[in-house]
């Protein structure tokens, strides 16, 4: 389960580029929860991200992972049990290194198992692992294991820092617009290969859209953000047959303006 108790954000304090990102910003995510989150521009969904997977450290306020008390733990701690997916393709991927030694660095950041250090101890147990989730891909890449990771489309190597987050199943994994710089095609298999991902290993996922189809659609929750604040949160028959429409009105009602993201307005 996540916790995040409060929690506030702002830089630049004191300097005329002041700016609160996180307002007070408080959210529980319980086991298996699928959220997606979309908001105005600016409004602090990134920042979130960034406080949960440890970029910085709040001005004030906790945030919890299971036993785990994250509020000060460091970025390359947190990172072992924290997927995180970027828009950018080529974050998350080393594209002078194979394949295969890209998955056997995320196994090895990842594991629990006592792994440490070598590729050479990369048994063929973990190869024949990273063959089969490889496959499931449906891409081709468990015949390219041996290739750079540079020569992978933008939608195989998305697709392949998908797997490689998800190679340990982390406690939560935050995608932020993972598939927003993929053509749609693409961004449908990416976002198909991200719902079984999910499901087959029950993680807790909080994903960033500007597509408000698909925050409607994936998952079991859909948050909104403004001015650094959850200001809806709806599951269950609420959530259940909300059009797009009904959802732009009850962010003008929570917020008396009109949703305002540039990515939002420009899909359809
Ligand atoms: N490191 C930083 N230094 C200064 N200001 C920052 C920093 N990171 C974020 N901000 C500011 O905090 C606010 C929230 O930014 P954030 O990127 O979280 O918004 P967002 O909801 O992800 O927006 P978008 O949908 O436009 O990507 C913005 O005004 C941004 O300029």
């Amino acid at each position: 389960m996540l916790r995040v108790e409060s929690i506030c954000k702002t830089f630049n304090a004191g300097t005329v580029n002041e700016k609160t990102a996180l307002n007070n910003l408080s959210l529980v995510m319980n086991d298996g929860d699928f959220a997606t989150i979309v908001g105005s521009n600016g409004a602090g969904k990134s920042t979130l991200f960034n406080a949960i997977a440890g970029l910085f450290y709040c001005d004030e306020g906790a945030i919890y992972l299971d036993d785990t008390d994250l509020t000060y733990l460091p970025e390359y701690k947190r990172s072992r049990i924290i997927g995180r997916l970027f828009q950018d393709p080529m974050k998350g991927t080393a594209p002078h290194m194979t394949i295969e030694e890209n998955l056997a660095l995320a196994y090895l950041r990842s594991s629990t198992d006592g792994v440490k250090g070598l590729f050479c101890r990369m048994s063929k147990a973990n190869k024949a692992l990273f063959q089969e989730r490889l496959s499931q891909l449906n891409m081709g890449l468990e015949d390219r294991m041996k290739q750079p990771v540079g020569l992978l489309s933008g939608g195989q190597r998305q697709a392949l820092t998908l797997m490689m987050a998800t190679l340990v199943a982390p406690k939560l994994l935050l995608l932020d617009e993972h598939t927003a710089a993929l053509d749609p095609a693409t961004a449908e298999k990416v976002l198909e290969i991200t719902k079984t991902v999910v499901q087959t290993h029950n993680i807790t996922t909080l994903m960033v859209t500007h597509n408000m189809t698909h925050a409607l659609e994936l998952g079991n929750r859909t948050l909104m953000m403004d001015s650094g604040k959850i200001i809806l949160d709806i599951a269950g028959d609420k959530r259940n047959g909300l059009t797009v429409d009904d959802l732009l009105k009850q962010f003008q009602v929570g917020t008396g303006k009109a949703l305002d993201n540039d990515r939002i307005l420009l899909s359809d």
